[in-house]
């Protein structure tokens, strides 16, 4: 997969480079990751990114000409086939069904803006895809990006080693993760699930969805809402569900 963003802050990309997985899979090659800063693509002595908007009122907007030029060089190195996605809290919601979606695409192209945002016209004429990482206001589209292209490569083949694949599956069926325990056995009068110390996988495996499960029924219902379990889910959220209101009586 290849990825493109346009951004006035490449710098605050290094980070994906220098760590985790989305550093391993940069270096392996798994995924390209190329920037475009729109001041790259002024022509004035102040490189001026930043407009007026029309109507007046506080703040700036991107400036028409370097962003475009920038999204157009862009689109030109990935390929006219690339998505173009706009970060923005008037998107699409992130979820981990998006990023599937978009893990099948050959090359996506980040348009993280700043200011206000992005003059409208341009939205129309450029942008594929609006997406959203959440119900909030940020300085800038760069953070939301780096949260998509982190989920994505994660989804990539190769991109996680053996021991990480395993985390990975516990949320992609849609649930919650199950609790996690390592070293000391011991934590302040707290033992570690014994089934845990069992070294039965069978048992492990099945203790391990009983969690997700209950914990998604306690704190995501949502999730479980219109989803259809299979008969070992239903047997272990029952069972849950029978434990834990025998325990805090609700
Ligand atoms: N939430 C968000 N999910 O994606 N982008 C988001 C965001 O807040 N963008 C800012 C909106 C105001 N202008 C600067 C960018």
């Amino acid at each position: 997969m290849r990825l493109g963003v346009v951004t006035l802050f490449p710098s605050m990309f290094h980070v994906l480079w220098d760590s985790g997985v989305t550093g391993r899979a940069l270096k392996r090659g798994i995924v390209g990751l190329n920037l475009w800063n729109p001041r790259d693509f002024t022509h004035d002595r102040h490189r001026t990114v930043d407009d007026r908007p029309y109507g007046g009122g506080p703040g700036m907007v991107m400036g028409v000409q370097p962003l475009r030029d920038a999204i157009h060089a862009g689109r030109a190195e990935l390929g006219e086939g690339c998505r173009v996605l706009y970060l923005s809290p008037q998107g699409r919601r992130l979820d981990q069904a998006g990023l599937e979606a978009l893990a099948t695409q050959k090359a996506l192209l980040f348009v993280a803006g700043r200011y206000e945002g992005v003059d409208e016209r341009l939205v129309d004429v450029e942008i594929d895809e609006e997406w959203s990482i959440g119900d909030y206001v940020l300085s800038g589209g760069e953070l939301a990006a780096m949260v998509m292209i982190d989920g994505l490569v994660r989804l990539l083949p190769g991109a996680l080693g053996a021991t990480e694949s395993a985390q990975q599956d516990s949320f992609v069926n849609g649930l919650l993760d199950c609790p996690h325990y390592t070293r000391p056995e011991v934590i302040e009068g707290r033992r570690v699930p014994s089934v845990l110390l069992s070294g039965n996988h069978e048992a492990i495996r099945r203790w391990r969805l009983k969690q997700a499960l209950g914990r998604t029924w306690l704190k995501r219902p949502d999730l479980l809402s219109g989803r259809i379990l299979n008969l070992e889910q239903q047997h272990l959220l029952a069972e849950f569900i029978r434990e834990y209101q025998a325990e805090y009586g609700e």
